[in-house]
């Protein structure tokens, strides 16, 4: 569920309460929510009615409901329906819009970030290259999976580098954004322009770059801004949901220029790291929770440090609504319904027995080394399940499959996932197996 996503579900639920079901169930359920930026709040309605209502009559209250669960003051703005301009607040003043920089978000800094065991070494990386940019790790490439503070990490990096040289050029932009301002660029005619811009930075922070997969000319641009940021000693960052090689579509030279410098891996948090960074929150925001609740919340979510946050500000927001005290039972209630990822519950070992016991081999066979097809190919579907199943990274993967190579695993998924194209019987018993390993 997304920020909007659980405060509106809050703001309803207040309104649940405080009007009667009729107004509730014609005027204030057939609003939706459309984006909240810059704590503007746009909500669509889907007549005329509807907005004089809302303007009227309910305007003030959901700005009251807003406060309690955001602590922010939240100005909403109702649109007819179909009238919605996303980019209004976005569009740039004059055309070259390459030049409106997304601001570092102040919060994403290294003294908000929690250091446990799946991304103590992002961690420290993230922390020399920001103390030393351009020197050691040149680009520093970031992965891992969603929701899992590579963002953070990154905006880190900007902010500690403009706190020691507040004059440096830092910029941040996720690949799209690069795109965009590119294409915007040769639209304008201003290519040189965009040039001088990124390749004149100190640091360029380029968030989610596997979105440059199969953009050829944006990947030459980009190449050629990489060349001549690194020839210049000035620090690049990337982040990816993958390691380079594993980007579809992503030309051989990028592929090997970002490993000149160093990638390192995020991985998903610990239940310790997760109640750390929930009661770092929680200080942060002056919130008083005990460590039984934070347990309890950490223990429901373990995959997606952005899904932890959310589930806090929906117990903080469903203790507000309910005016109870913040209990584990409080929180059970408010986070009901969720459900509780399988992802971590599978373990590569548990892949590896089923799957020897399914083709009947041994699982000593599917770490082992033997190059018959009964052993292989068994082999490559469990490698394929551990990857699909588990957040093991293909490094990870490999050294639990006898200390093979992370491309040896890569290998096998491209064998796998080919094969599934045309074998339907390939096909039923990868079903079979992963409802057996999800029950
Ligand atoms: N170690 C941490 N300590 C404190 N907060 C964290 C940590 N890791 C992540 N967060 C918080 O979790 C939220 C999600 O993090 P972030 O946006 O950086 O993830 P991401 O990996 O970039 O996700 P995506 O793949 O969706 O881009 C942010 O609010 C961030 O501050």
């Amino acid at each position: 569920m997304t920020e909007l996503d659980s405060l509106w579900e809050a703001i309803q639920n207040s309104f649940r309460q405080s009007k009667s079901q009729v107004t509730f169930d014609t005027l204030i359920a057939p609003a939706k929510p459309l984006s909240l930026s810059q704590n503007q709040l746009e909500v669509e309605v889907p007549t005329k009615v509807h907005r004089d209502f809302w303007e009227k009559n309910l305007k003030a209250e959901l700005k009251q409901y807003a406060k309690t669960v955001t602590n922010q003051e939240i100005e909403p703005h109702f649109v007819l329906e179909g009238e919605f301009d996303p980019y209004q607040n976005d569009r740039p003043a004059e055309s070259n819009n390459f030049e409106m920089d997304t601001p570092l978000n102040p919060h994403y800094n290294f003294k908000t970030f929690v250091v446990g065991e799946g991304n103590k070494m992002a961690h420290a990386a993230a922390f020399a290259v920001a103390e030393s940019p351009g020197g050691l790790y040149n680009p520093l490439f970031i992965y891992g999976g969603v929701g899992l503070g590579k963002t953070h990490l990154m905006e880190a990096i900007g902010n500690h580098m403009l706190q020691l040289n507040p004059t440096a050029k830092v910029k941040y932009v996720t690949s799209e954004e690069f795109t965009n301002d590119f294409i915007h660029s040769i639209q304008s005619n201003s290519t040189e322009k965009f040039r001088e811009e990124y390749r004149n930075l100190d640091l360029l922070l380029i968030d989610d770059i596997q979105f440059l997969a199969n953009k050829e000319g944006t990947q030459l641009e980009f190449f050629n801004t990489f060349n001549a940021l690194h020839d210049n000693k000035k620090q690049i960052v990337m982040t990816s949901d993958r390691i380079p090689n594993e980007i579809p579509e992503l030309q051989d030279r990028l592929v090997s220029r970002f490993r000149w410098g160093l990638t390192v891996e995020i991985t998903p948090p610990d239940l310790e790291t997760r109640i750390a960074i929930l009661r770092s929150k929680v200080e942060e925001d002056h919130i008083n929770i005990g460590n039984d609740t934070l347990n309890y919340i950490a223990g429901q979510i373990d995959t997606n440090i952005r899904e932890l946050e959310g589930a806090l500000t929906k117990v903080q927001a469903f203790s507000n609504l309910s005016q109870e005290p913040i209990t584990p039972h409080l929180a059970s209630q408010a986070l009901r319904g969720l459900q509780r990822t399988t992802k971590t519950t599978i373990t590569i070992t548990s892949i590896q027995k089923n799957v020897a016991d399914f083709y009947n081999i041994t699982q000593s066979d599917i770490v082992g080394k033997k190059r018959v097809k009964q052993i292989v190919v068994p082999r490559q579907i469990a490698m394929y399940l551990s990857r699909e199943l588990t957040d093991y990274s293909l490094p990870k993967i490999g050294k639990e499959f006898g200390g093979k190579d992370h491309t040896t695993v890569l290998h096998a998924i491209d064998k796998i996932e080919e094969e599934l194209q045309t074998n339907n019987e390939l096909q039923e018993q990868l079903n079979t197996l992963k409802a057996k390993l999800k029950a």
